[in-house]
């Protein structure tokens, strides 16, 4: 029997798509303390909900693979559709170490994989990368591996599966930094994420000082609720 040559494991993820862009510039100085917030995804969905804005996803859907992690950053996106060959093994069609390439450290990435949780866009050496270019965390619409591996480097991760079948030569990388279906939330790049054990929240930057300010309120609100309830 006659094999094709596997690529080399150095190069996974190292395909490049044909739409590539930077995530936009997005300033995060009102969400320095966010993450020491108890209750944040909860308390900025009722605020989207009062704003208006689908935006948020229950971890019902897509869990937290590492519980008791809150994480708040600027998205930078990766988009896959599934492989149009069987199993190509001509190339890997994993994209998330060019992806990292444009992004800064605290981001988070957001990927829409094959959304239904049985192909890997994400293991144990996608994780030293990630850790090495600071990556706060990820919202996966698809499947991981090694997740042992991903806890031991203490990179949080909300996704729909795990798996240990790679996405290798099943999905193909389409889009870095365009707008991505997670669950029934149309994300783009430079929305900023929370997530939490409760779930996971997409703030757009044009509203992110009014999702700021009644965050404030919210809380005070809670806190004198609490303390005068007795
Ligand atoms: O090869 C893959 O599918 C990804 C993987 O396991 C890793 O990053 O460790
Ligand atoms: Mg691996």
């Amino acid at each position: 029997m006659t094999e094709k040559p596997t690529p080399s494991r150095a190069n996974i993820g190292t395909d490049v798509p044909e739409e590539v862009h930077d995530v936009p510039q997005v300033d995060l100085s009102l969400t320095r303390d966010w993450v020491k917030i108890s209750g944040l995804s909860a308390t900025i969905s009722d605020i989207l909900d009062d704003l208006g804005y689908a935006l948020s996803i229950p971890t019902t859907e897509l869990p937290s693979r590492s519980e008791g992690s809150t994480i708040v950053g600027r998205a930078a996106t990766i988009r896959y559709l599934s492989s149009r060959r069987s199993l190509d093994k001509s190339t890997d069609g994993l994209i998330h170490k060019s992806a990292m390439k444009f992004t800064n450290p605290d981001d988070v990435l957001v990927i829409e994989g094959d959304r239904g949780g049985r192909y890997s866009v994400f293991g144990g050496l996608a994780a030293h990368s990630a850790k090495k270019f600071g990556i706060a965390g990820l919202i996966v619409d698809g499947a991981v591996r090694d997740i042992d591996q991903i806890g031991e480097l203490g990179i949080p991760v909300w996704s729909r599966g795990v798996t240990p079948m790679t996405g290798r030569g099943r999905l193909q990388g389409m889009g870095i930094n365009v707008p991505v279906q997670i669950e029934n939330v149309q994300v783009h790049p430079g929305d900023v994420v929370v997530a939490d054990d409760s779930g996971i929240c997409f703030v757009p930057p044009e509203i992110l000082p009014e999702v700021d300010r009644r965050l404030r309120l919210l809380i005070a609100e809670e806190q004198q609720i609490v303390g005068t309830d007795s």
